[in-house]
């Protein structure tokens, strides 16, 4: 497959980066593409046991590694991991592409990510967590926007269709 993404989604957890995209996938026609589930292929199990077996920083090596691919090479809708934006690197494979920062306030994301939900940095007090997670990156989901949506309040759908109405064909 060749071509760029139609779209790459990025937020914090609980954004609805995957729901949002499967939704916005849906309704444009194309394929749905998602990093965690291209590192967990890679990895041959789900993240959590990736983070118990190998840790965080491996991960993250997985997740570049993912980012780069998918990028270079996806004519779909594209959900990144709330964690991505986190390496220069990524941020920088970004550049150029439609990508649109799925805002989520700080109580809604703890209430759609509640605890056990397979995200291994929210297994412990998720709130004050996301919190800390949410500080260190809003800027950079700033950075690499070019589109910014709010998803307080509204369905996966309804943010896809506003999603499609703002995207550059
Ligand atoms: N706009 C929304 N309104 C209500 N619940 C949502 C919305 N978007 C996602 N959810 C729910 O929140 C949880 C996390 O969504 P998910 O798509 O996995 O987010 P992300 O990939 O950004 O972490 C799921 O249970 C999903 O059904
Ligand atoms: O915020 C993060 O660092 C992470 C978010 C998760 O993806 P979602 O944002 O889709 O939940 C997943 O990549 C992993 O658990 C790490
Ligand atoms: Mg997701």
């Amino acid at each position: 497959m060749t071509g760029q993404p139609r779209a790459i989604l990025v937020g914090a957890p609980g954004a609805g980066k995957t729901s949002t995209g499967q939704a916005l996938a849906a309704r444009l026609g194309v394929p749905f593409r998602d990093t965690d589930a291209d590192i967990e292929a890679t990895a041959g199990k789900p993240i959590p046991e990736i983070f118990v077996d190998e840790g965080e920083q491996h991960f993250r090596a997985l997740e570049r590694a993912a980012v780069a691919a998918a990028v270079g090479d996806f004519d779909g809708v594209l959900a990144l991991g709330g964690g991505a934006i986190m390496a220069e690197e990524n941020r920088a494979a970004l550049a150029g592409h439609q990508v649109v920062h799925l805002v989520v306030s700080l109580g809604e994301a703890v209430k759609r990510v509640g605890l056990h939900s397979g995200r291994p940095l929210l297994e412990i007090n998720p709130r004050a967590t996301l919190k800390f997670l949410l500080d260190q990156r809003i800027p950079l989901y700033e950075s690499v926007a070019t589109l910014t949506v709010e998803t307080d309040g509204r369905s996966p759908d309804e943010v896809a269709e506003e999603i499609a109405a703002l995207l550059k064909p």
